[in-house]
């Protein structure tokens, strides 16, 4: 089984550059090798003899650029280099790759990027220290006005690497060459909307140098989570699956847990109740057919009902309504300390109230689901909570902050555990944003929480699983669909 991918920030991933030349890798090797990288995919976007322009900044991402130029020259294509800046004020390894250079140089001003086969940006990578403008700026906007096929060396100039924001403009990329690892900007939006495909060349940085500076962020994939996903045996029946219940709304808010409900069963919770208000119970019990059903009257009710030891596994949240009731259930559920997924309407009842919520989970496993308006309202009080720029550190605070795993929704999913290890979810596809998702991701998370998946796991698991399922079906897509989907998807994971 692969290692799980490590996603490194720009300053973890200086640290591995200065980690591999202190044990005897000069630099100017890693350059070489990072170049090198570039003018093979430049090559497999270029016809034989093509123009490439190349874009060189003052420091050692346009370090790379003079390489790749070097290599692509060699191979008989026509090649010119448009410095940002000058190339004698350039220092160290960048300098002494530029100084490799004897082609032709063309000032940015006389540049016609607009007649180039493929332009290479190799204008900033992760020392991107502060917004664009000026000249630099200048040139992003002259690449990007041509529309000519870009190459982007490490990440596309103007992108912040931590970040994934735009630093005032951005070079569009159609391919991306970054080196080692994957950056933040790479998954994060909008950066990832700028990347295109992005390659990740090895320049001779040892995976255990990565792991020694990793922050402990991953790509939400397979390999994160597949060891723990349960493979009932012979041997297994259903009470060993576990036990999910799910909070129903009232009369007319029912299907949102119908959706959770069906969902827990699907991704292998044996048994699945839902706790419905005696007004809806008709309305209920008319819907469901292996999903079981119990009178729950309010915060009491789920009281009684969580006597019974064998609930395992809960859904609080969907179309539950937003008042004090909400907040009291979502109390006996913590009190009762079983394995909780809290969406919606049960975040959102503590709108204003979040500092009730501070160290609130650390003693059962939760996941709060939020996108990002509930985080925002949830968290209203807490700048520090709301300031980071980064998604990942956003997140990994609030986790820090509740003790609860959060999964803060979007076309970038971010999943953080109170400890500090996050990833970024990647598979998504914009057929999810259809009414009802959300229910049925806190179904499927809580549903691998009562076959014991720990809460960061089966969050990620439920975010690419949901994600999968979605991708696959495509257009026209409704989340009564997501929940028949999943077996397919289980199948291919457990093969
Ligand atoms: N870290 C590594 O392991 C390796 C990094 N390499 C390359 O090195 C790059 C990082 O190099 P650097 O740290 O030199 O950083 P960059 O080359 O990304 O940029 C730094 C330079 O740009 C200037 N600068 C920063 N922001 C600016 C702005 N807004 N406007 C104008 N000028 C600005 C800085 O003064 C500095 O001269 C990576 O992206 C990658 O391409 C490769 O050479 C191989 C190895
Ligand atoms: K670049």
């Amino acid at each position: 089984m692969a290692p799980p991918e490590l996603i490194l920030t720009p300053h973890e991933m200086a640290r591995a550059d200065t980690a591999t030349i202190a044990s005897g890798t000069p630099g100017l090797d890693l350059m070489r090798r990072a170049g090198r990288a570039v003018a093979d995919a430049a090559r497999r976007m270029t016809a034989p003899g093509g123009r490439i322009l190349v874009a060189a900044g003052p420091g050692n991402n346009g370090g790379d650029g003079f390489v790749a130029a070097t290599a692509l020259a060699a191979d008989g294509f026509d090649v010119a280099v448009v410095p940002l800046g000058r190339i004698d004020r350039m220092r160290g390894d960048a300098a002494e790759a530029a100084s490799g250079w004897h082609g032709e140089v063309v000032p940015a001003e006389e540049a016609r990027f607009h007649e180039a086969d493929l332009v290479i940006d190799a204008l900033f990578g992760t020392g991107l220290a502060r917004d664009l403008d000026g000249a630099a700026r200048s040139l992003v906007e002259q690449i990007d006005a041509a529309g000519r096929p870009v190459l982007a060396v490490d990440l596309p100039s103007g992108l912040d690497g931590e970040t994934g924001d735009v630093r005032g403009v951005v070079i569009k990329a159609v391919r991306t060459v970054t080196f080692a690892a994957r950056k933040p900007c790479h998954l994060l939006m909008p950066g990832r909307a700028y990347c295109g495909p992005v390659e990740v060349a090895d320049i001779g940085i040892l995976p255990e140098t990565l792991s020694a500076v990793s922050g402990q962020l991953f790509v939400n994939s397979p390999d994160l989570w597949r060891a723990h996903l349960p493979k009932p045996d012979l041997a297994s029946h259903k009470y060993d699956r576990g036990h999910t219940l799910v909070a129903s709304g009232g009369a007319t808010r029912t299907g949102a847990a119908r959706l959770a409900a069906v969902a827990a069963l699907r991704i292998g919770s044996g048994l699945v109740t839902i706790a419905s208000p005696p007004e809806a119970l008709g309305v209920n019990a008319a819907h469901l057919t292996a999903v079981m059903l119990r009178g729950c009257d309010g915060p009491e009710g789920l009281y009684h009902i969580l006597k019974d030891p064998r609930f395992n596994a809960l859904v609080l949240g969907p179309a539950l309504g937003i008042h004090a009731n909400t907040r009291a259930m979502v109390a006996v559920a913590v009190q009762a300390q079983r394995s909780l997924v809290l969406d919606a309407d049960a975040l959102t009842s503590f709108e204003d109230l979040s500092s009730e919520l501070h160290q609130a989970f650390r003693q059962a496993p939760t996941v709060l689901t939020p996108h990002e308006g509930e985080f925002k309202r949830l968290f209203s009080g807490h700048p520090d909570l709301l300031d980071p720029p980064s998604k990942v550190e956003r997140t990994r605070r609030a986790a820090a902050y509740t003790g609860a795993v959060l999964l803060l929704k979007g076309s970038d999913t971010v999943i953080a555990a109170p400890d500090g290890r996050a990833a970024i979810n990647e598979n998504g596809t914009p057929y999810l944003g259809t009414a009802g998702s959300g229910d049925t991701l806190c179904g499927i998370i809580a549903g691998l929480m009562a076959q014991g998946l720990p809460a960061f796991e089966a969050a990620c698991a439920g975010t690419w699983i949901h994600a999968e399922a979605g991708a696959g079906f495509g257009p026209g897509l409704i989340s009564e669909d997501l929940a028949g989907l999943l077996p397919g998807v289980l199948r291919d994971l457990l093969r």
